[in-house]
């Protein structure tokens, strides 16, 4: 079969006859979102403690049934997305332990948190080891929107998803994962849980946390209506993803501590040393590191 995503052609297919999404927000929802327009066949469902989150889904379309009780909703599930905040996925983990005899036999469970080894405990935790029918992933594609009401079916074009599965994994369960990010028009790579936390500490929860330690910083200050009123593009630029959900970033943070007070070191020596540029009238340090920075910026491959 051949599915359309937007503009990508998608030849891959998900056949997945009941798929349950546990989050519906901007995640979950989103990828609600991109499985109806790519054509998928199966049933979605979807389990939110917000009952209003359930009901808009239904209302946009985007699932067709849901509920707020996990263990109503598993029976016959062949595949479970958990699409919550990072430190709700081991209660989430834990109620699904308990519903999973409900659903299909060859259920297949994956994930979506922006951290993956504090995941990975989780599952130890709750099921003594990842499951063989575990295949943890994430999409690198958000925003600072939260809620199912800014569900995007075309946020994972082109944009790729991690997948980090245990050596053990089922290959048919990891197959069955990359078809489902396939259909939504992603690309999927696959890193170690290690190294994944590591790099996306760097090009994704340090950016965060000094967006949100800049604007918390001017906003703190008498004078901040005067100095937003005249905030232009180089700060929205800079801080749009300070608008981000709270509590999806104080997760990450608190799970993904090393690997983020690591890259903060990094960040720190770069920044004394603009500092020491700055105060020292440095032109040549400070030409050297905006040459560096802007050649890095241009040649990388972000669009
Ligand atoms: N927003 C992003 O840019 C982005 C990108 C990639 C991955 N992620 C990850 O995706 C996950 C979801 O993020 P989001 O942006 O969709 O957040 P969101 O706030 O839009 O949605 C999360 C949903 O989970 C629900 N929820 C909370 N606890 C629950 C529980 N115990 N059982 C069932 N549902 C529960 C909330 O009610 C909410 O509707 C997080 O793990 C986040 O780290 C987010
Ligand atoms: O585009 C944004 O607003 C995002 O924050 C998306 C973003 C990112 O940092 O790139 C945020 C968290 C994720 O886990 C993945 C993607």
């Amino acid at each position: 079969m051949t599915v359309m995503v937007g503009d990508s052609v998608n030849t891959s297919s998900c056949h997945e006859s009941r798929l349950l999404i546990v989050g519906l927000g901007l995640i979950g929802g989103s990828l609600a979102a991109a499985l109806r327009v790519a054509g998928f066949q199966g049933q979605i469902a979807a389990c939110d403690p917000d009952e209003q989150e359930i009901a808009r889904g239904i209302e946009m379309g985007l699932i067709d049934s849901g509920g707020t009780q996990l263990a109503e909703l598993v029976d016959d599930a062949t595949m479970v997305v958990l699409a919550v905040p990072v430190l709700a996925m081991e209660s989430v983990m834990a109620n699904l332990a308990e519903a999973l005899p409900n659903a299909s036999a060859d259920v297949v469970i994956t994930d979506v948190g922006s951290t993956k080894a504090t995941i990975r405990a989780c599952a130890q935790r709750v099921f003594g080891q990842v499951p063989t029918n575990m295949v943890l992933g994430h999409p690198i594609a958000g925003s600072e929107k939260s809620g199912v009401a800014a569900a995007n079916p075309r946020l994972y074009v082109d944009h790729k998803v991690i997948l980090t599965p245990e050596p053990n994994v089922d290959r048919s369960a990891l197959q069955r994962v990359r078809c489902l990010w396939k259909a939504c028009g992603a690309e999927v790579l696959e890193m170690d849980v290690e190294r994944h936390d590591q790099v996306l500490a760097r090009t994704s929860h340090l950016p965060h946390l000094l967006a949100f330690s800049l604007v918390d910083t001017l906003a703190r200050q008498d004078e901040r209506l005067d100095i937003f009123r005249y905030a232009a593009g180089g700060f929205r630029d800079f801080t749009r993803i300070a608008g981000s959900d709270p509590v999806m970033w104080r997760d990450i943070f608190i799970a993904n501590k090393e690997a983020v007070l690591a890259s903060l070191d990094d960040f720190e020596a770069g920044l004394s040393r603009l500092r020491h540029a700055v105060e020292a009238g440095d032109s040549d340090a400070l030409i050297a590191t905006f040459d560096r920075a802007s050649h890095a910026r241009h040649y990388s491959t972000l669009y």
